[in-house]
Formats: structure tokens, C-alpha cells, sequence
């Protein structure tokens, strides 16, 4: 008998700007979705994007792609929508503070959510946009949709920038460095040094071993480079695209893909770490249907206490804008 051809897999993107187009780039290369479907303010950008994006298929691994700029009624049968889109105005500069843009970028992502959800959407939704995790919860209460199915990228890039600065200091591959930053995608995040490891062996072992090669491990000053690492980058060239793309190209794989993978994004905590109903960067398992569950770490008195304070900040963020989504 012969099988029945799989179900065409479907991303929408919402903002072709740095991010979004290197998310498509990174969708082609990696072979995950069949249709790529481009909204943007600017549709003759759309346009051209999808169009430079198709020249990379033939070198792809597979041929076959639809790549069109779209319309919010392209959302009705998407897998997933991923919203990248910042409003113009919402610049970030200067100290790098997300949550300075959440005024500018909180009625762009109502207004992005209604239209997506007009169309019949019933998919999972992934955020991006700063502050991702404020945002990803207005765009859980602007949709309606299960907690389950709204996931921002919350500390991806954070766990990322963590596991290469680790792995140079180490000189050791950062597939090797285990462990996650958790908490707010901002000033606030924190590396949950507790669970960090180095193949298994716990990170303050590995240090004590090569006490001789590496002195007293600074986890602080390591914390530090990870908070403004991506600040560094923005003075060089105005954006950062390829860290967080490259996390939010896994969080679809592992949806797309069935895979069952944990990863650090911005989910919805009912009731774990202390924490009661709130989006914030935790680790959970990803999937088919969106987050699966959380993985609850042991965490020791000074990381709950830093994880305390990130939900702070966070629930003050969306409670200055509550009025506008329940509107
Ligand atoms: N969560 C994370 O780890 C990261 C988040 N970001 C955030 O992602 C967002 C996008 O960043 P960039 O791509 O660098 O911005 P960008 O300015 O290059 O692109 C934004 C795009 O959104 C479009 N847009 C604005 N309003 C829209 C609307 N209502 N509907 C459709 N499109 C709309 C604009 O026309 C523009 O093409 C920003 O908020 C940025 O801060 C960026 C990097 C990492
Ligand atoms: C822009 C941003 O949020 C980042 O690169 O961390």
C-alpha cells in the first residue's frame, strides 16, 4: 500500500524584519515547513523577501516550498503563526530595556492577534516580540487559546549566548554545556548555575576538577556577559536575528516534528517556583500540541529568590497594560 502523503506543514510569520526573515531563511535550510507565509505592514517587502527566500530552495535540501507574502486569511490552516513584528516606533537602544517597548508593542500585538484569530486560526502562536514575555501573555488573553498553545521564546537566546560563553571559556563544544537561564528575557534572567553541566558532570564539579586551568569559576561576571552579550551585538549592526531565530526554528521543529524536547521559552506558569499564573522563561516540554508540561528543577534558595524577583517585574509589566488587552 502506498502511504499517504503527510499534511502539508504550515508557518505563518507576522514582522518580516531581521528576525523574521532570517526565521524563513532558517525554516528553508533546515527543511521544516512546506508553506511560508509573509505578513508585513510593508506587503511590497513581503513580496520581495519571499522572493529572494524562494533562490535559496534549489539549493535546499528539498525542492518543493510555497513562499508568498500573505494575508491574515492565509492564517486559517496554519500550524503555527510566529509574530516578529516591533512597531516602528518601539526602538531599543541606549540600555537595551525590552520593557520600555511594551507601550508601542502592545496594541500592534492585539491587533496582529484578532486578525489571526478572524481567519478560524486554530494553531499554536510564537512569540518574539519584546518584551516577549509580557507580550506572549496579551497575546494568550487576546486569542483565547489554551495557555498550551502560546509559547514565547522567553530565555532561548539567553540559554543560547550562556552555553557559548561557557563552552569558550572552557574550550569545549556548547552541544556539551547542558543547563538553562531562566526567568525574565531581560535585565533580570539569571543562570540557574545549579543545574548547569558539562556532559553530566555538574558544572561546579567540572570546576573543582580543573581548579589548576581555570582559577575560581566567576559564575557572576559569566551571568553578567550573558545579560550584555546582545547589547554588544545590537551597537554592532542595529538588531540581533540569527540567535533568536535559530531557537524559535527549534521550538517549531520540535512542534512540527512531534519531538517531545525541552526547552527554556516563555510558557505559562499556573503554579511552580513560587510562581502563580504568569508567562515567564521556564523550561517545558515541546511537542505537537504545544507545551506538553514543566519541568520542575531543584533550584536552591538564591535562584528561587532571583526567579522571585523576575515574576515581579514581569507581573507590574502586564499589569500597566492589563486594560488594554481586556479592552
Ligand atoms: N525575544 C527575543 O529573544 C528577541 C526579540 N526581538 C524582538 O523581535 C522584534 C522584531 O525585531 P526585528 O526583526 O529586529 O525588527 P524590525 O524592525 O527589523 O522588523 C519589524 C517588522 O515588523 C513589521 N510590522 C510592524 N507592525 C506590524 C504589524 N502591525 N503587522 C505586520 N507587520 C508589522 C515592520 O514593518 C517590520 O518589517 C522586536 O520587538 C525585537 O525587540 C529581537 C531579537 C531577540
Ligand atoms: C533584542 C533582544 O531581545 C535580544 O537580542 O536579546
Amino acid at each position: 500500500m502506498i502511504a499517504a502523503p503527510s499534511r502539508t506543514k504550515k508557518v505563518m510569520i507576522v514582522g518580516d524584519g531581521a528576525v523574521g526573515s532570517a526565521y524563513a531563511h532558517s525554516l528553508i535550510t533546515l527543511d521544516i515547513a512546506d508553506e511560508i507565509g509573509i505578513i508585513d505592514l510593508d506587503r511590497a517587502k513581503a513580496h520581495a523577501d519571499a522572493l529572494d527566500l524562494r533562490h535559496a530552495v534549489p539549493y535546499a535540501p528539498v525542492a518543493a516550498k510555497k513562499i508568498y507574502a500573505a494575508d491574515y486569511a492565509d492564517c486559517a490552516d496554519a500550524d503555527i503563526v510566529a509574530i516578529t513584528a516591533n512597531a516602528p516606533a518601539a526602538v531599543l537602544d541606549g540600555d537595551f530595556d525590552r520593557l520600555r517597548l511594551l507601550g508601542k508593542n502592545v496594541s500592534v500585538m492585539t491587533s496582529i492577534t484578532r486578525s489571526v484569530m478572524e481567519s478560524g486560526f486554530d494553531g499554536i502562536f510564537l512569540v518574539v516580540s519584546n518584551p516577549v514575555d509580557v507580550l506572549t501573555r496579551v497575546v494568550a488573553a487576546a486569542s483565547g487559546l489554551p495557555p498550551s498553545r502560546v509559547i514565547g521564546t522567553g530565555t532561548l537566546v539567553e540559554t543560547s549566548r550562556m552555553r557559548t560563553i561557557l563552552a569558550d571559556y572552557l574550550d569545549l563544544h556548547p552541544a556539551n554545556v547542558h543547563g538553562y537561564v531562566l526567568g525574565e528575557h531581560g535585565e533580570s534572567a539569571f543562570t540557574a548555575w545549579s543545574n548547569v553541566s558539562i556532559g553530566s558532570l555538574p558544572i561546579r564539579e567540572w570546576m573543582r576538577h580543573n581548579a589548576g586551568a581555570y582559577g575560581i569559576a566567576p559564575f557572576d561576571e559569566l551571568d553578567r556577559r550573558v545579560r550584555e552579550i546582545g547589547f554588544d551585538i545590537f551597537r554592532g549592526k542595529g538588531n540581533t536575528s540569527y540567535g533568536v531565530a535559530g531557537g524559535l526554528a527549534r521550538v517549531t521543529t520540535a512542534i512540527l516534528r512531534d519531538e517531545n524536547v525541552i526547552l527554556p521559552v516563555s510558557a505559562h506558569v499556573e503554579d511552580a517556583y513560587q510562581i502563580r499564573d504568569l508567562y515567564i522563561g521556564v523550561p517545558v516540554v515541546v511537542g505537537r500540541a504545544g507545551v506538553r508540561e514543566l519541568v520542575h528543577l531543584y533550584l536552591d534558595d538564591d535562584e528561587l529568590a532571583q526567579y522571585a524577583r523576575s515574576a515581579e517585574i514581569l507581573r507590574a509589566s502586564y499589569d500597566s497594560v492589563r486594560d488594554a488587552v481586556d479592552r
